[in-house]
């Protein structure tokens, strides 16, 4: 939205504090904020990320977005996702649930494969509407290079953090492999007026990968910290990402790096009248990778898995079984019952959970 200016974040909404991490001084190798890296991950699992470099890749990628969702509806469904568990094309407002009772999300996506942007102009996966493939050089690429600067650097200081031999996560995410790696823009129509915390737009989930590297201009985005029953909105700040961890990496770590609960609703106050973009890009493991504690590489991970017996680091799923099983799941065209909604949950599943 060139040229608009959009109303403050109100002061009177409960926010959770996320540690600010610069990620210059992470690049640099400064202890003491690897060490505050280490403590927001290990702790909430999300964090806010400054100085990451990317602010012109992201406008490109608000504008891609823009320009996609204000074609037809019918031209946007001629890349529709469909209902096998595809994650990468067109999702259309009102195709997941956000409960197990079947109530409709209210956000669109256009999600672009990371596979098909290194392989342009040939097509790995799928094709595209037009505004959207003809931004894979110019936007969708160049923020995908941006957000795999911070995702590998982020991927290698864990690995060393978790005591696993080097190289071990990097290979987990090689650039060689097919992955559900994707870059995504999602919009929310205005909800003015009754606007209320009550509405999810964006079903309640953990992320389904492994690194997540969002941008948001409006609030909505909502975390249920450990221990808290009520949801606190996560304040944008201009110029930061949120940053955050998924399900993937979770479990390669046997619980020590958090995958946090977090949902859209609608932006609070006068910001609920206008329309939310948000642009965010998903490192997930390569598709063939069993999603599983690393326990045989790492004796602190080991040890997190003695000292939780009662939950189950073993998933029996690979990366692309698990991600097509969490997209396919929230479908409403694959709806049975609450169990579907059950069968479509991650690392977070917790029936109370809405
Ligand atoms: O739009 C947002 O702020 C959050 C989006 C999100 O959580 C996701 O796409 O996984
Ligand atoms: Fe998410």
């Amino acid at each position: 939205m060139p040229g608009t200016t959009l109303p403050a974040f109100p002061t009177d909404v409960p926010t959770h504090p996320l540690l600010i991490i610069d990620f210059e001084l992470i690049k640099a190798g400064d202890p003491v904020e690897i060490e505050r890296l280490w403590e927001a991950a290990t702790t909430l699992g999300f964090w806010y990320l400054k100085n990451h470099g990317a602010d012109k890749e992201v406008n490109a990628m608000f504008d891609m977005g823009a320009e996609t969702m204000a074609l037809p509806l019918e031209e946007k469904m001629r890349f529709d996702i469909g209902d096998e568990g595809q994650s990468c094309g067109y999702k259309k407002a009102g195709a997941s649930a956000v409960d197990a009772s079947g109530q409709p999300d209210a956000v669109e996506f256009i999600t672009i494969s990371q596979d098909d942007t290194f392989a342009f102009p040939r097509v790995a996966h799928r094709t595209y509407p037009a505004p959207t493939t003809a931004a894979i050089p110019t936007a969708v690429t160049p923020f995908i290079r941006k957000a795999l600067d911070v995702n590998y650097t982020v991927l290698r200081l864990f690995n060393e953090r978790l005591g696993l031999p080097e190289g071990t996560l990097e290979r987990l995410h090689d650039l060689e492999e097919y992955s559900g790696s994707e870059a995504r823009a999602i919009r929310s129509p205005p909800m003015p007026g009754n606007a209320t915390a009550d509405k999810v737009t964006l079903a309640s989930h953990t992320d389904f990968g492994s690194l997540s590297f969002l941008h948001n201009r409006l609030g909505g985005l909502q975390v249920l910290p450990p221990s808290h029953t009520e949801w606190s909105y996560v304040k944008p700040l201009a110029g930061h990402a949120v940053c955050n961890i998924g399900d993937a990496l979770s479990i390669f770590s046997a619980g020590i790096l958090r995958s946090n609960l977090h949902r859209v609703v609608p932006p609070p106050g006068a910001q609920g009248g206008y329309e939310r973009f948000s642009v965010v890009f998903f490192t997930r493991p390569g598709n063939s990778q069993v999603l599983r504690a690393l326990v045989d590489h790492s004796p602190m991970i080991a040890d997190a898995v003695k000292n939780q017996s009662e939950k189950n680091f073993e998933t029996g799923s690979t990366a692309a079984e698990w991600l097509a099983r969490r997209v396919k799941y929230q479908r409403i065209n694959n709806r049975k019952g609450p169990e579907s909604w059950a069968a479509g949950r991650g690392t977070e599943h917790q029936p109370t959970a809405v």
